[in-house]
């Protein structure tokens, strides 16, 4: 499984959130020299198929962000068909439940290659409390993360994906063995658009993120190499 970086270098994940192959591989170039991994997401997978991960992996290793969400038969399915891709990290919904993320891990762990970092989202950082309410959810987004994290962990997930915000309830409260990933990410000055529980890049590791990512102040950047430079360069050690 890939390793936590354990300083600036390979922190930033950069999603690559656009329709064609072709654009995406030429971006993942770019940003190769300073990122980790590139985030191949529900746009470009549903536009182009699985084949645009091995394209991608010749750039950079690959997160899958597909946020699998279904019955726990369903989702291990998934995983199976999923694992031959080679994707370094692959999402699937904490809501599922704990059967759904078991039964994800296990074939996971059954698919007999170098298996990916299963990483449970816990609550969407476009999120804020009146769309959480909406959901039925009152209390906070703190501790619906924290309630989902611990359970997510506790059936098997290697880590959380949460927003900036969390990061500190979810360290307290499980520590430093998840892995987190932290979208939800601005440098400072940068539009939030649909996203809600935001923060910089440095809050963000400050407080405990393992890897950011980040989306379209990147690839909507007019030199994402250089755009992706600068977040990387900015981190604290
Ligand atoms: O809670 C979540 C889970 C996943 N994402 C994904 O991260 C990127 C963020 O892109 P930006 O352009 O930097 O907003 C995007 O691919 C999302 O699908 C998230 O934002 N929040």
């Amino acid at each position: 499984m890939i390793s936590r970086p354990s300083g600036p270098a390979g922190r930033l994940i950069v999603a690559l959130d656009v329709p064609e192959a072709a654009r995406a591989e030429s971006l993942a170039h770019k940003v190769a020299p300073h990122a980790g991994l590139v985030k191949l997401g529900l746009e470009l997978f549903c536009a182009e198929g699985p084949g645009v991960l091995g394209r991608l992996a010749r750039a950079a290793p690959v997160f899958l962000d597909l946020k699998l969400h279904d019955i726990p038969n369903t989702v291990a399915g998934a995983v199976r068909s999923l694992a031959p891709l080679g994707a370094s990290m692959l999402t699937l919904h904490a809501g599922g439940g704990p059967a759904m993320i078991a039964a994800a891990r296990e074939a996971a762990e059954k698919a007999g290659r170098e298996r990916p970092l299963l990483l449970a989202v816990t609550v969407l950082t476009s999120m804020d409390e009146a769309a959480l309410e909406a959901t039925g959810v009152s209390g906070g987004a703190a501790a619906q993360v924290v309630r989902l994290a611990r359970m997510a962990v506790s059936a098997g997930a290697d880590g959380l994906v949460c927003s900036p915000r969390e990061i500190r309830a979810i360290r307290d409260s499980l520590g430093e063995a998840p892995a987190l990933v932290v979208p939800g990410i601005r440098p400072a000055g940068a539009a939030a658009g649909d996203q809600s529980r935001v923060a910089t890049p440095e809050e963000a590791v400050r407080d405990g993120a393992d890897w950011i990512v980040v989306g379209r102040p990147v690839s909507g950047a007019g030199n994402p190499g250089e755009a992706a430079r600068a977040i990387t360069a900015g981190l604290p050690r």
